[in-house]
């Protein structure tokens, strides 16, 4: 479920969430644009209301939740209504957790090591993160070599300009980023710029 749901998605735009108001305004007009997926991280008060208020005012919205880092907010998150957990890392009571909940969990990695870990816990997609500053295209085309099965999605670092070059990598189920939900951008209610990269994220090529 997990592999598909990232790699159909192919762009998760990741929100940090701010009054429910607005974070579901930017979320629809989203929706509206073509995005067929998001993730909101639990970097705010607000993150589950508004998990919560999207889930029943888009209920065709596929919708995850980031910055997930304990079992507790893994819980927390799925009791909203998020389909799908990503977190920045991965500790082994997150995984441990995850794995006894059935709870599908997209752990963080930045090197083999923590890969082999998750491997372990029977975890094998990964978020990528920071994306760009562990190494990018470069350090997925590596892993690629001893991990041929694992799937990624980089998160950290990727743009509009550079998303299309992780998504043509072959261990590259899904790209994230928070290029088309820029802060500047929501405070300024540039809801047409926000459409139009959003948009453009999901222009086949
Ligand atoms: O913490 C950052 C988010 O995970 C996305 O990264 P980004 O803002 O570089 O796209
Ligand atoms: C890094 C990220 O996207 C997260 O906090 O889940």
């Amino acid at each position: 479920m997990i592999r598909n749901w990232l790699r159909t998605s192919r762009v998760l735009p990741v929100i940090t969430p701010g009054e429910v108001d607005t974070t579901l305004h930017l979320v629809r007009t989203l929706a509206a644009a073509g995005m067929p997926a998001l993730e909101i991280t639990l970097r705010a008060e607000s993150a589950l209301d508004c998990i919560r208020a999207i889930r029943s005012e888009l209920p065709e919205l596929r919708l995850a939740a980031g910055t997930v880092l304990t079992p507790e907010q893994l819980e927390q998150a799925l009791a909203a209504g998020a389909e799908l957990l990503l977190s920045p890392g991965a500790t082994p009571a997150l995984l441990r957790a995850a794995r006894e909940a059935g709870a599908p969990l997209v752990p963080g990695v930045a090197t083999a090591s923590e890969v082999m870990a998750g491997l372990e816990q029977g975890f094998d997609c990964f978020k990528l993160f920071p994306a760009a500053t562990a190494g990018g295209m470069a350090l997925l085309k590596s892993l690629a070599g001893p991990f041929p099965a694992v799937g990624f999605c980089p998160t950290g670092g990727l743009d509009a300009d550079n998303f299309r070059a992780f998504l043509a990598l072959p261990n590259v189920l899904c790209c994230g980023g928070s290029w088309m939900v820029d802060r500047a951008l929501i405070e300024a209610e540039r809801w047409d710029e926000i459409a139009y990269l959003a948009s453009q994220a999901m222009r086949e090529s």
